[in-house]
């Protein structure tokens, strides 16, 4: 008990942010330090509190790896509760880097019983803060919880108060070394954590740890060619290949294949570390490769960056970390494409491609389907990535005008 309530203090400066309408935005608010509180216009809270019993619940904990996957176990957990609804919920301190905790905010009818059981039962892993929310008077109140022998109890109580939105959207506030890594040894290091639980992580790791020195290219160009699924890709790289007498290479690479469905199952952290590695294992091949003859590449790491920051990024496009943002940039070690070409068509024509080729597609790029917001956000983070930031081609037109574009973009930025 004495450990969970030290802890507790840095909640009281923190602030919570709960996704409950992603079109609207968050609502932020604060638990105040002081037991007395600040009180404040809590009316936006009563509608989001106000109806049943509501909980709170946050994963910490020193191990990344496994606060992650518990996590996801949380969230699947909560889900299951009968007549429940769960929303993301985020707790942080404003603008301070690495100091987003991620979790949920669960509602449930009064009379709800399971809730408490499913509580009682998370509380016995030390990771799991919860709490429950009270109004008394004018006042809401954060009720840390605990475990006690008679079921739940309330060990110490924060008066809650409406808090102005922060400078960076908190989802913003990990991304560096939890969604998108800028060096080998940052993504080596998470398969390296992961490799009792997962032990393909260990097969991953041998493919990865060859000695080289990938930063440096051959003297033929390496044009990276990237976008959103069925914007014409595969078919531009396949007939590049022929046209320039080029190697097509693609990342995540072919070695990876055998894993990537079960990667693609894992929590963010573990997943882009991944996808982060096999960008390293296609940079060998096109150093090597890029010695003999010009290289074209399917996808590389502005696909990595893109897909994670907009995972990691909730809500609208203007939550995106601004242009200019460390999280754009190319990783120092990560070798340099001469040229990137972002393939965009309107989002009809995207999904007569998408429908047309009628594929089993990816969940996430289900998901992009579905999502409108979650597909302007992975375009908007591909441009903003700098150094080298990539040329948007307009792939609309028929498949041989978009090859003879790239060719002459090619042409004029390779000085071939
Ligand atoms: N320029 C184009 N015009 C019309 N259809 C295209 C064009 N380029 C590709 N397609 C078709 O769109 C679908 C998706 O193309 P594909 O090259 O597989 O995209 P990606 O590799 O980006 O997922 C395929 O059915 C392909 O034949
Ligand atoms: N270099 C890469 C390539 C793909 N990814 C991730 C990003 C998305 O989650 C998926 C998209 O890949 P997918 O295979 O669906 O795309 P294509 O079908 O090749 O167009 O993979 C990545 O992180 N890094």
């Amino acid at each position: 008990m004495a450990q969970r309530l030290s802890r507790v203090r840095s909640w009281g400066s923190r602030v919570f942010a709960v996704e409950c309408d992603v079109t609207t935005g968050p609502v932020y608010f604060s638990v105040a330090a002081t037991p007395q509180g600040s009180g404040g216009d809590v009316r936006p809270l009563g509608q989001l509190f106000g109806h049943g019993k509501v909980f709170s619940l946050h994963v910490h904990g020193d191990d990344r790896v496994r606060a992650a996957k518990f996590h996801g176990d949380v969230k699947s957990r909560l889900s299951a509760l009968p007549r429940g609804h769960v929303m993301e919920m985020s707790s942080f301190l404003p603008n301070q880097k690495r100091s987003l905790v991620k979790g949920f905010l669960m509602r449930v009818p009064a009379d709800s019983s399971a809730a408490d059981d499913a509580l009682l039962e998370l509380l016995r892993e030390d990771a799991v803060h919860a709490c429950s929310y009270a109004t008394s008077g004018d006042r809401w109140w954060q009720q840390l919880l605990a475990r006690s022998e008679e079921g739940l109890v309330v060990a110490e109580r924060f008066c809650v108060a409406p808090a102005p939105a922060p400078e960076h959207h908190p989802s913003t506030l990990n991304i560096v070394n939890s969604d998108v890594f800028y060096s080998f040894r940052d993504a080596q290091q998470v398969l390296i954590e992961c490799s009792n639980i997962i032990p393909e992580s260990k097969a991953v790791l041998e493919l990865v740890n060859k000695p080289s020195d990938p930063t440096v290219k051959g003297k033929f160009p390496v044009i990276v060619i990237e976008g959103l699924d069925a914007t014409g890709k595969t078919t531009l790289t396949d007939s590049l290949k022929g046209a320039m007498g080029a190697v097509l290479l693609k990342s995540p690479p072919q070695v990876l294949a055998p894993f990537r469905q079960l990667f693609d199952a894992e929590p963010p952290l573990i997943r882009r570390a991944f996808y982060a590695l096999g960008n390293y294992i296609t940079a060998r091949q096109i150093a090597r490769e890029s010695e003999k003859a010009p290289v074209i590449v399917d996808r590389f790491w502005h696909s990595t960056a893109a897909y994670a920051i907009a995972t990691a990024v909730s809500g609208k496009v203007g939550n995106l970390p601004g242009l200019g943002s460390e999280v754009y940039q190319w990783p120092g070690d990560l070798l340099k494409p001469s040229l990137v070409l972002l393939l965009s068509v309107s989002p009809e024509e995207r999904l007569r491609r998408l429908s047309g080729r009628g594929l089993e597609k990816t969940v996430e790029e289900a998901e992009l389907e579905a999502n409108h917001l979650f597909r302007q956000k992975v375009e908007e983070a591909y441009m903003r990535i700098q150094n080298p930031a990539c040329e948007v081609v307009d792939a609309s037109p028929s498949p041989d005008q978009v090859l003879q574009q790239v060719l002459l973009l090619i042409k004029s930025k390779c000085h071939l």
